[in-house]
């Protein structure tokens, strides 16, 4: 953004926030009683209620900074709007309310939806919440009260005449693209040089693999929530020198058990691989190049791509998303490599060799060992898969129950019963929940990552996206 534009937008945004903040000062001290100032407690889901946790830490600071640039961005928004200005009002007086809602402890209300999600979401509600027991933003599990959250944003959208098919998100996720463009450009050049399958014997073969895993590991690195102010996204050093010295901050690696299931001979079945995915833009290239790379070498004869039904997380893939993403690399990029990677991909999907689907499981806050009994039918799916790569925090926390296990948990004890097929977590730590890791993790973690240096999380090696994991569980 250019200087003046730039300080226009701190100072509307900064504005919105003590606005915001000051309107609920009052109430939002009220619920101090209410809040323990220490951790989530081991082995019990995290929750807000805990000041030292990172959900306290989104639920009061990290969402009205997420809420203040989305209201803004819905505000700005140079399209023609093809709805009136009374809409936009409409939407923006809604998302005050939610975050107030959320600043001032509110009981989590059903949603104002007719939408299949929408009736869905109200039967959970009921469910969990029935007569005498009601749930509020910091006392229900913070799981829970985020995602519930995505889905009240999109109730302000739902409930709009013209606005139904607005991404409230869009603008943030386009310009992560943009500033995304020159690694996209250095990694397809690595991919394109790659493709003579002729060179590549078993031995390069592996460490392809590796690379490629790891590409797609980090591209986690940014997510629209975790810090809506991203910083540029685009990386000064040559992304595959990085993924060589980001080595160190991969604190479980199981890549090698990885990449000796995917060479297990297959009955004559169609091998597929899932990729439960997770953002957009300069992630959503990384995990393209993955499944290129599947598909090329005869690792997959399909690849699946689970994506959001909503506008999700801020910058989580929708299947619209998907699609721009193939097009706008192929016909707007002025990159020729990227013209011509977008241009294979197109290929790929209009071939089925690549395959999109976005089911409302994903956009639900159950955590995925609840899906045997509440979505048996995606379980199935699931089960004919060679391989299920989830990607990211959010996911990772769904396979983990979003509960504060210890460290040394094993990751097929974490997952509490879920095994549909093999399962793969690639995720960078943003939250402060984590397993599977072996005696002597701390080691890997730099000092001055350790206790007391975030303020609003014990743990800052947990929350800030510079450590990972790479988990398998057969
Ligand atoms: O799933 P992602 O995009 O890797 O991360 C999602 C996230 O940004 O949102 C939650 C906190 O609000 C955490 O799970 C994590 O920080």
């Amino acid at each position: 953004m250019r200087g003046s534009y730039l300080y226009a937008f701190i100072i509307i945004n900064l504005t919105c926030y003590i606005c915001i903040c000051l309107g609920t000062t009052n109430k939002t001290i009220s619920i101090s009683n209410q809040l323990l100032d220490q951790n989530t407690p081991i082995n019990e889901p995290l929750m807000g209620k805990y000041t030292k946790s990172f959900g306290y830490h989104t639920l009061l600071r990290r969402m009205p900074d997420i809420f203040s640039v989305v209201i803004n961005l819905l505000k700005t928004d140079p399209i023609e709007s093809p709805f009136a200005q009374t809409e936009r009002d409409q939407v923006v007086e809604k998302l005050k309310i939610l975050l107030t809602d959320i600043l001032t402890n509110e009981s989590l209300r059903k949603i104002d939806g007719t939408s299949k999600l929408s009736i869905m979401w109200n039967e959970i509600l009921d469910e969990k919440f029935n007569t005498n027991k009601t749930g509020t933003w910091f006392e229900t599990e913070w799981l829970f009260a985020e995602n519930y959250m995505y889905m009240r944003i999109q109730e302000a959208i739902e409930n709009t005449k013209n606005m139904q098919n607005y991404d409230l998100f869009k603008q943030l996720k386009d310009k992560a693209f943009g500033e995304s463009e020159n690694t996209m450009i250095a990694i397809a050049k690595f991919l394109l040089t790659r493709h003579n399958k002729d060179e590549v014997n078993t031995t390069k073969l592996k460490l392809y693999f590796e690379q490629m895993i790891k590409i797609s590991l980090w591209g986690n690195r940014f997510d629209l929530s975790l810090n809506i102010r991203n910083k540029s996204t685009n990386f000064s050093e040559d992304p595959l020198e990085a993924i060589v010295s980001l080595d160190k901050y991969i604190l479980a690696n199981d890549i090698d058990d990885i990449w000796n299931t995917l060479n297990v001979p297959h009955n004559n079945a169609p091998k597929r691989i899932d990729i439960i995915m997770d953002n957009s833009a300069y992630e959503l290239f990384t995990d393209l190049c993955l499944a290129d790379f599947f598909i090329t070498y005869g690792l997959a004869d399909v690849v699946v791509f689970h994506v959001k039904s909503i506008p999700w997380y801020v910058s989580d893939v929708t299947k619209l998303d998907y699609s721009n993403f193939l097009n706008r690399l192929e016909k707007e990029c002025t990159s020729k490599v990227l013209q011509t990677i977008g241009n294979r991909w197109n290929i790929l999907y209009k071939a089925g060799k690549f395959v999109v689907e976005c089911e409302e499981f994903w956009t639900l806050p159950y955590d995925y060992s609840k899906m045997v009994t509440k979505d048996i039918e995606l379980y199935k799916k699931l089960s004919k898969s060679q391989l299920l790569i989830f990607k990211g925090d959010l996911n990772y926390r769904k396979l983990i129950g979003d509960i504060n296990w210890l460290p040394s948990t094993t990751f097929k004890d974490a997952l509490r019963g879920f095994q549909p097929t093999s399962i793969v977590a690639l995720r960078t730590l943003k939250c402060d929940c984590v397993c599977g890791l072996s005696p002597g993790y701390e080691n890997n973690i730099e000092e001055n990552d350790n206790d007391n240096n975030y303020l609003y999380s014990s743990n800052y090696w947990q929350v800030s996206g510079k450590y990972a994991v790479v988990q398998f569980n057969k």
